[in-house]
């Protein structure tokens, strides 16, 4: 089971260019987080702070009762082998197959035995879909391939929290929904508290249980997925709907020529469009953090916009949940006998 990260007054700064101040949230144990922004607004640096690479200028990082930012190096390594982390190209040593490169940390930061890290390796390769690509060259493989290879090594050491940063840029849009549904599948499997950086709005919309967004060197907002997808404040309203109008411009905020122009042209952003169904394991499962569609909403009296909840094949989500659990649940219970 994951842990919660308990992330208190962080602030960060390189020389006098401040990156984020007073960043608090709590990444849920075992949930899927989402953390979104402009370009250049930290969320890397914000990552890496997490891991310990960055050293903040104030503030807490508590995991699993451990001050992350204030721990002594040698405490810092043993709290960081509770991180898989997947970087943005995967990061794998081009030198080596990817039978090595997964086999890596294993080697470094255990003493298991060869036939024990095979095991691990082939088992996480199977697990991403890579099996039978042990003697296969990060040069030789696609981009897709890289990040999955990425995302078993950074499985092998049976992490709790797992940060992936940006892990669908330059995918092709059907890669990346089978990169979700993987991430999705993973955390069902090991209830890992899952943090994802993302740039693509319907990875943000569909898969994780939070959102966060940073802007203007401050998280604007951290909470449930409906809060965010429901909420009407600007940037998070432009963003979370890739949409022109609003505070965002292509510097990271607008000029007043663009804000006139904005003015001149109509600044009403619309209504607000309908939230998706949130993504469900391949195998229908639910997932031990899954919230109730709608659930949020009901308990803060929000009523979500006209076609909410409803997926491609027009089931409407809030409907149909009570029924899917009872039956989910009824199926999990004859599972359980049969076992026995
Ligand atoms: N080691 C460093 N030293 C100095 N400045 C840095 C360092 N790392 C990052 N920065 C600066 O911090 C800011 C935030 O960078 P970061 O890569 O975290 O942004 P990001 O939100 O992840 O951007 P993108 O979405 O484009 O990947 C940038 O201005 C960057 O130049």
């Amino acid at each position: 089971m994951g842990v919660e990260i308990r992330v208190e007054g962080l602030t960060k700064s390189f020389g006098r260019q401040v990156i984020w101040e007073d960043v608090t949230l709590t990444l849920p144990a075992g949930e899927i987080s989402v953390l979104l922004g402009p370009s250049g607004t930290g969320k890397s640096v914000f990552l890496k702070t997490m891991v310990g690479l960055l050293k903040p200028d104030r503030g807490h990082c508590w995991i699993d009762g451990k001050d992350m930012p204030n721990l002594r190096e040698r405490d810092m390594y043993e709290v960081r082998k509770l991180f898989g982390v997947l970087f943005q190209d995967g990061a794998l040593f081009g030198s080596m197959n990817l039978y090595d490169n997964i086999a890596f940390p294993l080697r470094e930061h255990t003493r298991k035995s060869e036939s024990e890290v095979r095991r691990i390796v082939l088992e996480k390769m199977e697990m991403v879909g890579l099996g039978g690509a042990q003697n296969k060259f990060p040069g030789e493989i696609s981009g897709g391939m890289r990040k999955r290879a990425g995302l078993a090594r950074a499985l092998v050491l049976d992490p709790q929290i797992i940060l992936c940063d940006e892990p669908d840029s330059g995918l092709d849009p059907v890669r990346t929904v089978l990169l979700n549904q993987l991430i999705v599948d993973l955390n069902a499997e090991i209830e890992a508290t899952i943090l994802i950086v993302t740039h693509d709005i319907n990875t943000a919309r569909t898969v994780p249980d939070n959102i966060g967004m940073l802007f203007r060197r401050e998280l604007v907002m951290f909470g449930p997925r409906e809060m965010l997808l429901s909420s009407e404040e600007p940037v998070v309203r432009q963003f979370l709907n890739a949409r022109k109008v609003g505070p965002i411009g292509m510097s990271e905020e607008k000029d007043l020529s663009e804000l006139e122009a904005e003015a001149r042209l109509g600044r009403d952003p619309g209504p607000l469009p309908p939230i998706p169904p949130q993504l469900m394991t391949s195998d229908g499962r639910l997932r031990r953090t899954q919230h109730a569609p709608g659930e949020w909403l009901r308990t803060h009296g929000v009523t979500p916009p006209e076609g909410s909840f409803i997926d491609e094949m027009g089931r409407d989500w809030l409907q149909e949940w009570p029924k899917y659990v009872a039956e989910m649940s009824a199926g999990a219970g004859r599972h359980s006998e049969g076992a026995h």
